[in-house]
């Protein structure tokens, strides 16, 4: 059976998105998702995400594999993709400018503007290590600047969860990270028992992050929206930025907020439509 797609991406973090708004369970496995996107033998991206019926008196459910196959709980980048998907979906029935999407790390909610850009409440970040999780610390306490042995060297790193795992460390330049040979180790440390993605960050100023990530599921991405707002949440729980920043990927860039107001957390970014097809 041919089925129907859309290739998007969010800072060149891409995504195959499937209208599977007929039924409640994805019209491809996870097996079948790594084939589509495998970039020599497929279509070629970062992960699938899947535009479900809403649950629990959400407008949709977002599901999503990695492009290993795993699903994680929760793709920054891939809601606002899904954002602008679900509004060329509904086309001139569309009601309203955002929708309450179900994720399996609660209800999210992207808006579309007016300039193009998509905006997200990504709900409240997660700090206690058994909320990430991991054992780097008592299960009601908090990672906050702590030592990790990762291949022969000692990193601080601040653990924060978006719905999904991310062990965030400070570096003086990120260019200098030899991501594809320590991002799978910090992956699959044994201190995080659903492995985690890793952002490696430089500070530029309180307000300006440079970040490189390695995705869990992914491995080397040119942006993850998830990282960027746990970086930013790192960053101020190390002091080293306010809570409004800009964050630099190799893709391009996010606006992060972290709300004193609510405490919840906001990103504001790109979503393009790259080409449609049938697989
Ligand atoms: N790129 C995404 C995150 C996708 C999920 C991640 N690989 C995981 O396994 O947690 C983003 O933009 O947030």
């Amino acid at each position: 059976m041919a089925i129907e797609f859309s290739k998007y991406h969010g800072l060149g973090n891409d995504f195959i998105l499937i209208d599977n708004r007929s039924s409640s369970t994805p019209l491809i496995t996870p097996e079948a998702a790594v084939k589509w996107c495998d970039r020599h033998f497929g279509i070629g991206a970062d992960g699938v995400i899947f535009a479900l019926p809403g649950d629990n008196g959400a407008d949709y459910t977002m599901r999503i594999f990695n492009s290993d196959g795993s699903e994680p709980e929760m793709c920054g980048n891939g809601i606002r993709c899904l954002g602008a998907f679900l509004a060329e979906l509904e086309g001139l029935s569309r009601t309203k400018d955002y929708y309450r999407i179900h994720t399996l790390a609660g209800v999210m909610t992207p808006q579309l503007m007016d300039d193009g850009q998509v905006k997200v409440d990504m709900g409240l970040p997660r700090l206690l290590a058994e909320e990430i999780p991991t054992t780097l610390a008592p299960a009601d306490s908090k990672v906050i600047n702590q030592p990790l042995e990762v291949a022969g060297k000692t990193w601080d790193v601040t653990c924060v969860s978006m719905g999904n795992p991310h062990c965030i460390t400070f570096v003086e330049d990120v260019a200098a990270i030899q991501l594809e040979t320590i991002g799978p180790k910090f992956e699959h440390h044994p201190v995080f028992p659903q492995r985690t993605n890793t952002e490696f960050i430089q500070v530029v100023n309180r307000n300006y992050l440079k970040m490189r990530v390695w995705e869990r599921g992914a491995g080397i991405t040119l942006a993850c929206g998830t990282g960027a707002c746990a970086s930013l949440v790192a960053g101020v729980l190390n002091d080293l930025c306010d809570r409004t920043a800009t964050i630099e990927l190799p893709g391009g860039l996010l606006e992060i907020e972290w709300s004193e107001i609510d405490q919840r957390i906001y990103m504001t970014g790109p979503a393009e439509r790259v080409f449609t097809g049938k697989f």
